[in-house]
């Protein structure tokens, strides 16, 4: 299933046909599997929260950056409305995963990222410190290969309320995140629009970076990742 309609046209949904591949890849990791069918093991699923939570954190700095690059009061109210989500909703979907995992919220969070996160948190940081389409771009696969992947696997699955991780899944299926994404798409449509060529062409790779980032955080929650140096150090 792709992330565009067919018939859509712009920046992102250029992008977003280009890199299908990766969308499909997101949603075929076992860790996004074991989310589906409810197998995923519960150290996972806490080494996710924990990582996610630092990670959300950082997410939340970038739409600071976001701020003091924003030409308007429209791009403001964006940023503004996105933090204000960010820190007051997404935690429910932590909340979720916790409950299954029979652990309050606090003792589920971090204070240092493994090394994928790390590196996540570092590129959109570094997209920061770009113009504001670069950074848009680095942040833009965060919500749409979530709320793709949610609403993906409701039209496909429908998971009752039974579903160990069904609080999770309802959470990025709720029609506000794909307004949210539809909001974020339009405005960095509009700013490909007006960008030359060199700075077009770092949006494109910022977003495709990210979305090798997505993948490689599934992963790195799958596998346990920690900063064990390889071969036991
Ligand atoms: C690694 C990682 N990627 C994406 C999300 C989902 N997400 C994070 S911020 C945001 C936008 C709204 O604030 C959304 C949808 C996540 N939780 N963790």
């Amino acid at each position: 299933m792709l992330p565009v309609a067919i018939d859509e046209t712009g920046f992102t949904a250029d992008l977003g046909r280009r890199h299908a591949d990766l969308f499909e890849a997101f949603y075929r990791h076992p860790f996004l599997g074991g989310m589906r069918d409810g197998t995923l093991g519960r150290e996972q699923v806490l080494h996710y929260v924990g990582q996610d939570h630092a990670y959300l954190t950082a997410y939340v700095r970038c739409y600071g950056l976001g701020l003091t690059l924003s030409p308007d009061r429209e791009w403001m109210r964006f940023f503004h409305d996105s933090v204000a989500y960010t820190l007051g909703e997404e935690g429910q979907a932590h909340e979720a995963l916790c409950a299954f995992a029979g652990t309050a919220y606090e003792d589920a969070q971090v204070d240092r990222l493994a090394p994928s996160a790390q590196a996540y948190v570092d590129h959109m940081s570094a997209a920061g410190r770009d113009t504001l389409g670069v950074l848009v771009a680095a942040l833009l696969p965060c919500p749409w290969t979530y709320g793709w992947a949610a609403r993906r696997f409701a039209a496909e699955a429908a998971p009752g309320e039974d579903h160990p991780f069904h609080g999770w899944w309802s959470f990025y299926a709720e029609p506000s995140g794909g307004e949210a994404v539809a909001t974020m798409r339009s405005l960095l449509d509009g700013l490909a629009a007006g960008a030359g060529p060199a700075e077009r062409e770092r949006m494109e790779r910022a977003f495709e970076v990210s979305c090798h980032h997505e993948i490689r955080f599934w992963e790195m929650a799958w596998s346990l990742e920690d900063w064990t140096p390889p071969n036991g150090g």
